[in-house]
């Protein structure tokens, strides 16, 4: 469904990703990991053309390398970027509609109530202005949006930054039943949240792949704890 050959980013002298190459399978799930500054989120950036790489991306078969940001989203390829970007003036309701406008003429994966039927705490909530959302609402919402531009691929970033308990809980189990029909990239510094999502992970350490495997096999390596603790 998305395979990525050779992936660069450099900021200015920064050389963040470095040669990132990864395929996922239809309705596959892979967790992107590594330390702080190790270029997950670059990655992700890269690939939905919000910052300049080089390599090839391949979504379902086409070449989307140089496609420009919004015919990448168009194309299917969703990014639920770190920090939520919800609309604050908008409601609930109408900022899960933005999401359709990603979708352009693709047929629907997702209807909005199926939406409020994975996040049950949004439904009373479909009035409420953006701005006054907690982290863990405005993350439902945020994940809600993506699924109704019916991705062919959802990457998510840092899913449960700033959530309580409970609010990561809720929003994984709806990440791991999102994947059982839709292919999923999530970067989460969380590890035992990630490879619970995800069944395949890679670990990068300094813009390289370092480990990839199983989620069980990459959990189990003493590789990655040391990844976590050198960026
Ligand atoms: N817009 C930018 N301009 C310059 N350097 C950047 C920019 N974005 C990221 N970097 C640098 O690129 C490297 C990779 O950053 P990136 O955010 O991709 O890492 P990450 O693994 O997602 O980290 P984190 O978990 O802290 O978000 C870091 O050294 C970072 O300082």
């Amino acid at each position: 469904m998305l395979r990525v050959d050779s992936l660069e980013v450099h900021y200015g002298s920064t050389h963040a990703v470095r040669g990132v190459s990864f395929e996922l399978a239809e309705a596959g799930s892979l967790a992107l990991l590594g330390a702080n500054g190790a270029g997950k989120s670059s990655v992700l950036s890269a690939l939905s053309r919000l910052v300049p790489s080089t390599g090839q991306v391949h979504l379902a078969g086409e070449d989307i390398t140089r496609l420009p940001a919004e015919r990448v989203t168009r194309a299917g390829l969703i990014h639920v970027p770190e920090g939520r970007r919800v609309f604050p003036s908008l409601s609930v309701h109408e900022n899960l509609l933005m999401g359709l406008i990603a979708r352009g003429s693709r047929s629907a994966e997702y209807a909005i109530d199926d939406v409020y039927d994975l996040f049950p705490p949004l439904r009373p909530l479909r009035r409420r202005s953006g701005y006054a959302l907690s982290g863990g609402e405005a993350q439902m919402v945020a994940v809600g949006r993506g699924l109704l531009g019916a991705p062919n691929v959802m990457m998510v970033d840092e899913p449960s930054l700033g959530l309580s308990p409970l609010m990561t809980e809720t929003v994984a189990e709806a990440l791991i039943t999102v994947s059982a029909r839709t292919s999923l990239v999530v970067v989460e510094q969380n590890l035992q949240v990630a490879t619970r999502i995800c069944s395949d992970a890679i670990v990068l350490r300094a813009g390289e792949v370092v480990l990839r495997g199983s989620s069980a096999d990459v959990l189990g390596s003493e590789d990655v704890v040391s990844s976590y603790l050198s960026a």
